[in-house]
Formats: C-alpha cells, structure tokens, sequence
C-alpha cells in the first residue's frame, strides 16, 4: 500500500544551518505518527515541506501520491493542517469563520464544523480574539477535519493547552487513526505522545535518528544497570547496540537497543559486577539518549 507521507533523503539548509539532513520516512495510513525533536530539531521545516510552503534543496516529498514540491496547494486542500500559530479571522465569530471556510469544501463541511464545535464546547457567540488559547485551538482543529481530511498534520498542537483540552483533543486523534485516517503531530512533550503514538520519529539537529513502530521500539530498548564492588571497577560494555553510558559512583547505567535474551550469561563475573538489572526504557530516556549532546556515547553513532 502506498504511504501517505514519503520522504526520500530530503534536506534543507538555511545559510549554514542545516535543518535536515537526507531524512527519509515512510508513513503508513492509519496511524499517530509523533515527531518528536528538540526546539530547532527541524519538526517544523519538515512540516513546511510536505504542505508546500518550503521546497527541498534536494530530495523528494510526496503526501497522499502527490510531489510536495510542485502540487501544494492540492496538497492543502486535502489534508487538514494546524500551524504552531494558526492565523485565524479574529473579527469573526466561531460561526463565521466555519462558513467563510465551508466555501472551500464540499457539501457536509458546514454541519460537520457545527458538531465538532458543539462537541468541543467552544462558545459560538464570541469573537475569535476573545477566545481563550485553548478554545482558539479547537477552532483551528474543527476547521482542519471538518471535511474528514485522510490525513491531518498538527504542529506543536498541545502548546499551551491545559490538561483536560489536551487529553480530548490527542484522544480525538486516536479515534481518527481508528478510522484509518492518519496523523502526523510534531511535539516535544513525550508523556503524551506515549500514550498516543503508533509510530515514533525522533528528530536531532536536521537528522532523523529513529523511526520505529512505538511498541516496538521500546520493547527493543533497555536499561542496563549495573552495581560495581568498587566505585573504580570498569564493566565491559552490554552487548547490543549501547546507546548511551552513565556512570555515578558505583552504579554504571547504559541506554542498549537489541539486548539478546542471554545477555546476563557470563557478563560481568570478571570486572566486579555485584549486582545486574535490566528494565525497559521509557519513550522520555529514549529521546535523551538520542537526544542529548551531554551524554556519553561508548559505541558509534545511532543510526535510523
Ligand atoms: N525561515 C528560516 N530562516 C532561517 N533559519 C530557519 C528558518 N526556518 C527554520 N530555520 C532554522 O532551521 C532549524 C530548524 O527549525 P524548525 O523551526 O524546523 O525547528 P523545530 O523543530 O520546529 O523547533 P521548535 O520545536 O522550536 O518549534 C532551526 O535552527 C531554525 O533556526
């Protein structure tokens, strides 16, 4: 089956800053996909790209079969998006804008735009301007998937969105991928993301280092710790791909995708291992390990 959003070796530099670097990415229908990174990782480069706003130096993106590049506004007009600041009428009210828009959609758009409204308790008889952050989002997101967009990108959609509005507004994005719809969201808050996502991209400085079914990545990623007898003893490396290494008094820790399931046999009896543990990793220490420019990285750099 065809993706709904490919990226092929796709890079983009302004000046000297390289905001992405040849990344690649295939995105499946029906599914969250979360774009995790950093401020400045690129999140919102790459978004300008597949909606058509910025063209590639080189590379190629497509959305829904058609070339970012040369098919934009084709692209705009299918999918729903929501910016990090959507630029909305701020005279009208919640109504208006819903009508103004209808004008651009098919026959349904309007009806559809009044339910989520409606369900999203927005206040139909104050002018935009006067609406709270939160309320504005809910505006811009009825307006995005009104028509029942197959796809539906969000940049930084929870930013400044109280708890209760976050849960509701992510929740309604898992009953989308229910549907087979699929949803591309950029975000740097993990706990949420976690409990949203079906698949992970994990951008650092313009590279994208880790692209994985959620679950998958993290059943593959552990915590190794290991209690030295002596706060000078050195454990060899775990076997796997190692991450990153910490070391604080007599407990070393390393980040490990791929342990074997025999890992423990014979590891360590050498060096001074009192005592060895090994727990999955969380979505939020996988990031840093990828993430973090202070970590210590014993192996070769983490490739997707
Ligand atoms: N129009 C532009 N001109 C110059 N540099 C830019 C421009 N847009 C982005 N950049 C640079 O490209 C890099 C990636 O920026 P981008 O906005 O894509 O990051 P982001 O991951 O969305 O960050 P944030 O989470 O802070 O929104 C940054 O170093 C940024 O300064």
């Amino acid at each position: 089956m065809q993706p709904v959003i490919s990226l092929d070796h796709v890079s983009k530099r302004f000046g000297n800053n390289i905001a992405l670097d040849r990344v690649s990415i295939d995105i499946p229908a029906g599914v969250v996909f979360a774009l995790l990174g950093e401020n400045g990782a690129g999140k919102t480069t790459l978004i300008r790209i597949l909606t058509g706003f910025l063209k590639p130096d080189s590379g190629h993106a497509s959305v829904l079969g058609c070339p970012c590049e040369f098919a934009g506004l084709e692209i705009r007009r299918a999918i729903g998006y929501v910016s990090d600041a959507p630029a909305l009428y701020e005279w009208m009210l919640p109504a208006e804008i819903g009508w103004f828009t209808s004008a651009f959609y098919e026959d349904g758009f309007l009806d559809r735009y009044h339910e989520l409204i409606a369900d999203f308790d927005v206040p139909i008889d104050v002018r935009l301007k006067n609406l709270s952050k939160g309320q504005r989002a809910k505006v811009a997101l009825a307006l995005a998937i009104a028509h029942d967009p197959e796809l539906l990108i969000l940049d930084e959609p929870t930013s400044g969105l109280d708890p209760m509005v976050r849960r509701h507004f992510l929740e309604s994005m898992v009953d989308r991928a229910a549907l087979g719809r699929t949803v591309l969201l950029s975000s740097h808050q993990i706990g949420e993301v976690e409990r949203v996502a079906d698949w992970v991209g994990i951008i650092h400085q313009g590279h994208l280092k880790i692209v994985e079914p959620l679950d998958a990545l993290k059943s593959s990623t552990w915590i190794v710790t290991a209690t030295m007898d002596d706060s000078d003893a050195v454990a060899e490396l775990p076997p796997g791909k190692v991450l990153t290494e910490l070391r604080s008094g007599r407990q070393m820790r390393w980040v490990v995708q791929d342990l074997p399931g025999d890992w423990q046999s014979g590891y360590g009896s050498e060096c001074g291992v009192t005592n060895l543990s090994a727990t999955q990793a969380t979505l939020e220490e996988i990031f840093v390990a990828v993430c973090d420019d202070r970590a210590h990285r014993p192996t070769t750099e983490v490739t997707p």
